[in-house]
Order: structure tokens, then C-alpha cells, then sequence
């Protein structure tokens, strides 16, 4: 990551941003980010990684958040809402964004990958070699420039059924219900308990905020989303690590 970013010329400018890129590689960070191992309908096991760029790819589209708004004040545009501020494809301003997005989501794919190698040892050490049928690799926020209905956009991109007036999206999670707050003003640690019977987990109010409750409900997301996702396998939960 270190040479690509001497390549780009941008180190001095990642070093600044991200500060601690370098000790990040292979953390899972916070949020809703987790570690989740699962069983399919036939007790196939999953191990589930949802994992972003860390701080330095939160940092960087801060940066360019605040120099898409600066040029719309900057000319003039009116805008419904500040936060739909944007920069227009071919100025230097767009050229940078996508170096460093396509440097973040390089770093993300890394990331992901070495902690995905390590829970696998993990769980071999724990329980015995196994065959790994299938890796999947993908990592957070995926963005990648496609052609949709004759024109070149930029879309997060997620397995589906290829639904064109979707752009061939589907959502990749349910969505939150209820802000953190919220969670947090309304769940108690006997909600907890409850909702994570059965899974072993990381027993903290740190994480009251993250409870299922306080996401929408999946099966009504899947069945509103028939149209744009095909559900392959249900899974049960068996063990949730959350980042902190
Ligand atoms: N199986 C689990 N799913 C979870 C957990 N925490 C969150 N989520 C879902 O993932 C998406 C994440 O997407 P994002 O774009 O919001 O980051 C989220 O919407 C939830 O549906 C979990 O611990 N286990
Ligand atoms: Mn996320």
C-alpha cells in the first residue's frame, strides 16, 4: 500500500490523512463491522466478514466531501441539501477523489483478506483442519465504474438478479431502524440477552446500539427486495464479534 502510494504520490497526503494506516491492515475497526460465523440450512459452516477501510478511507472522502461542498459555494450551486454536494468528472477535484477511493478500496480488499486468513487458522487451530470450499471476496462500500443504459455511472455494487432498473444493485444489509441513540436510549441489557440468545458474543453496552432491534427486519427487506436479490441460503448466527 506503502508503494502505491509513492507511485500516486499521495503518501505524504495518506500519512497526514490517515495517520495510523500502516498499524490498521488487518483490524475490523467499529461500527456495525463484525466477524459473524454461521451455519446454512445443512450446517454448512460460514465465516462472515463485514470490514471497511478503517480510518484512513473515513478521512479520505471527508477530504473530498469538504472540497465537493467548497466548490459548490464556490460557484454558485444550489443545492436541495449541502450533503448532496458533488464534483464534476474531468476536473482535478474528480481525478483525485478516484485515485484515492481506488487506493482505500485497495486497502480495504487487503484488510479484509488478512483477517479472513487469520479467522480461518483460528478456527483450524480450534477445531481441526478443514477444506475451505469457496472464498468470497468482497470488501465494504465496493464502488466500480459501469455502463448502465448507455451512460458510465458509479454504483455500489452487490450480488443480485441483475434487475437493470435497479442498475443491477441489491441491497447488501437491512438498514438501520432506529439511529444509535435511539438504540441506545431504548434497549437494555436484558434485550441483549434476549436478542442474542443462542450466540456467542462479545457481552458489552457498548454495543446496545447494534443490537438486531435496532436494524429493520430482514426477512421483510428480502421479501420487498424479490425483485432485485435471489436468497440462496438462510443463515443461523452462532457467534457475532463486533468491532470496538
Ligand atoms: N449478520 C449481521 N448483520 C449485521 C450486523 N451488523 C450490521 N449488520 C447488517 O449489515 C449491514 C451493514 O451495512 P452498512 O452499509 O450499513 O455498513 C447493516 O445494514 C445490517 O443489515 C451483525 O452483527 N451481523
Ligand atoms: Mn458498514
Amino acid at each position: 500500500m506503502e508503494g502505491r502510494a509513492e507511485e500516486l504520490g499521495r503518501l505524504d497526503f495518506y500519512d497526514k490523512t490517515g495517520r495510523n494506516w500502516r498499524k490498521q491492515l488487518g483490524s475490523l475497526g467499529s461500527g456495525n463491522h463484525f466477524i459473524e460465523i454461521v451455519l446454512d440450512e445443512e450446517d454448512g459452516v460460514w465465516a462472515f466478514l463485514h470490514s471497511g477501510s478503517r480510518g484512513v478511507g473515513n478521512r479520505l472522502a471527508t477530504h473530498h466531501i469538504r472540497v465537493a461542498k467548497g466548490i459548490m459555494e464556490r460557484d454558485g450551486v444550489e443545492l436541495p441539501d449541502a450533503d448532496l454536494a458533488y464534483l464534476q468528472e474531468g476536473t482535478p477535484e474528480f481525478d483525485d477523489y478516484i485515485t484515492d477511493l481506488e487506493w482505500a478500496q485497495e486497502f480495504a480488499l487487503l484488510n479484509r483478506e488478512e483477517m479472513m486468513e487469520r479467522v480461518i487458522k483460528l478456527l483450524q487451530y480450534r477445531c481441526g483442519d478443514f477444506e475451505v470450499v469457496e472464498r468470497i471476496q468482497c470488501h465494504h462500500n465496493f464502488t466500480q465504474r459501469e455502463n448502465h443504459f448507455g451512460e458510465d455511472i458509479l454504483v455500489y455494487v452487490v450480488r443480485g438478479k441483475g434487475n437493470a432498473q435497479a442498475f443491477n444493485t441489491a441491497p447488501h444489509g437491512a438498514g438501520r431502524r432506529m439511529s444509535r441513540r435511539k438504540a441506545r436510549d431504548s434497549f437494555t441489557m436484558d434485550d441483549f440477552d434476549r436478542l442474542m440468545t443462542g450466540i456467542e458474543v462479545n457481552r458489552s453496552e457498548a454495543f446496545l446500539d447494534e443490537l438486531p432491534g435496532a436494524y429493520k427486519d430482514i426477512d421483510l427487506v428480502m421479501e420487498q427486495s424479490k425483485d432485485l436479490v435471489e436468497v440462496i441460503h438462510t443463515f443461523r448466527q452462532i457467534v457475532n464479534v463486533k468491532g470496538a
